[in-house]
């Protein structure tokens, strides 16, 4: 390819990146939601456009400090953006000249921020020099109100601060081994975490030795926590409920257990059917609303209900920004209800595991609360992991947060509980 098309396509990618963060900031919009901009892009440059537009919102609090001395007044939204990814871009260590020069000729192109290239130019020639230096000398941005008020209450601030940490510094990439997962860190060059998980800097997944044969799949070492917890025997019949795209599905099926997997979305149990086709793993599949199943008689089930999602914004920077947490009472009284139905499908002495990948207690050690309220001959149980300490355990189950693990990498923030019926 030449050099004038390279160029163009960065233009292209950086015009999406510019879309993408438009698209959060002004509408609520997720980064995950489609974008026919996106698609027209190559597979490469989607990627780029992506983890442009995440590192922007990662670092947005920064930009903004950078960005305010320069500026007078406050520009049209669209405007301050494609500063802030340009801002973040520099302070990344991006070429002054190109990047100075890219973003001036995407504002210029743009129908409602043509008029403010000028404006581009001279604020990023007084940044770029500045930018890198400064950038990590920068406070670590704060969450929103809407969502550091619960959380400073529920763990207090300085534990807040470093989930914050944890959230600016993103998420490695975690695998989870169909087999041998020693063998699979060798082969892909990762790190063995104590449980299981083989974790990776970064990278591309599907160029990834073992890929196409199914060797692993993609899933954070606190999300596989679940299902080590609900310890899947073989032959055991597990009713996997809320199951797409199917990371629990894959654990308890290559554990040997009769896995039947249910979810609300036919769409997003496209991409269960296909993780169970590439991994040659076997499971029943029913697209159905989880309140609705009722065949009953099962040894274990695992419930990973709804939430809001808040344990994984070190991946999804743009949950803060895009939603405000409206949707978090109607989440938990379906939790609840999921976990009162779920309760009814399982067989005398079976196990219920309870978990979301939510930093709001609402969400997870007061649903077990009050489930054992509601049915007070359940038992809460408790598993011995490996890498797990003593004192990430609390009355009703494992608490798993961002801050975790720091120093190897973090891990997305979990509740996992287990309740017994009596037998
Ligand atoms: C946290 S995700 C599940 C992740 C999955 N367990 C995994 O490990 O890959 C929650 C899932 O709940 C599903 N869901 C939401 N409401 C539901 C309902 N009423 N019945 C069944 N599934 C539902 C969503 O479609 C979504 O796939």
């Amino acid at each position: 390819m030449t050099d004038r098309a390279d160029a163009q396509d960065a233009l292209a990618a950086r015009r999406a990146a510019l879309s993408l963060l438009t698209g959060v900031t002004a509408e609520g919009r997720l980064l995950s939601d489609p974008s026919p901009m996106l698609d027209r892009l190559a597979p490469e440059d989607r990627a780029r456009a992506q983890r442009l537009a995440g590192a922007a919102l990662r670092g947005m609090a920064r930009a903004d400090a950078l960005l305010a001395p320069h500026l007078r007044k406050a520009p049209p939204l669209a405007v301050r953006n494609a500063l802030r990814l340009a801002c973040v871009e520099l302070a990344l260590g991006g070429a002054a000249h190109g990047v100075v020069g890219s973003w001036v000729e995407v504002v210029k192109a743009g129908k409602r921020t043509g008029a403010h290239a000028g404006l581009t130019n001279a604020v990023l020639r007084k940044i770029a020099p500045e930018a890198e230096a400064r950038w990590p000398a920068l406070p670590v941005p704060k969450l929103p109100p809407w969502l550091r008020r619960p959380l400073v209450e529920a763990w207090g601030r300085p534990a807040v601060e470093a989930m914050e940490a944890a959230h600016l510094a993103g998420a490695p990439l975690d695998l989870t081994a169909r087999g041998d997962a020693a063998a699979l860190a060798q082969a892909v060059g990762g790190t063995l975490l104590p449980g299981g998980t083989v974790r990776l800097e970064a990278g591309q997944v599907t160029a990834l030795p073992g890929y196409e044969e199914g060797a692993f799949w993609v899933q954070d070492t606190a999300a596989a926590m679940a299902a080590r917890i609900l310890a899947p025997q073989a032959g055991e019949a597990v009713l996997d409920l809320c199951a797409a795209p199917g990371g629990k599905t894959l654990q308890l099926a290559a554990a040997g257990a009769r896995v039947t997997a249910v979810d609300l979305s036919d769409q997003r149990l496209g991409r269960l059917r296909a993780n169970l086709a590439r991994t040659g793993l076997e499971a029943e599949v029913v697209a159905q609303d989880a309140l609705a199943f009722d065949r009953t008689g099962w040894d274990a089930i695992l419930l990973d209900a709804p939430c809001s999602a808040t344990g994984t914004i070190r991946r999804h920077p743009d949950l803060p920004v895009a939603r405000d947490g409206a949707e978090i009472g109607g989440l938990i009284d379906l939790q609840a209800a999921m976990i009162d139905h779920a309760l009814s499908l399982l067989k005398p002495g079976g196990r219920l595991v309870f978990c979301t990948c939510s930093l709001i207690p609402d969400e997870g050690e007061v649903q077990i609360a009050e489930a054992l309220e509601r049915h007070p001959d359940l038992s809460v149980e408790r598993a011995a992991l490996e890498g797990v300490p003593e004192d990430w355990w609390g009355e009703e189950g494992l608490r798993l947060r961002p801050d975790y693990l720091a120093e190897a990498g973090g891990m997305d923030g979990f509740f996992i509980g287990c309740l017994r019926k009596p037998g």
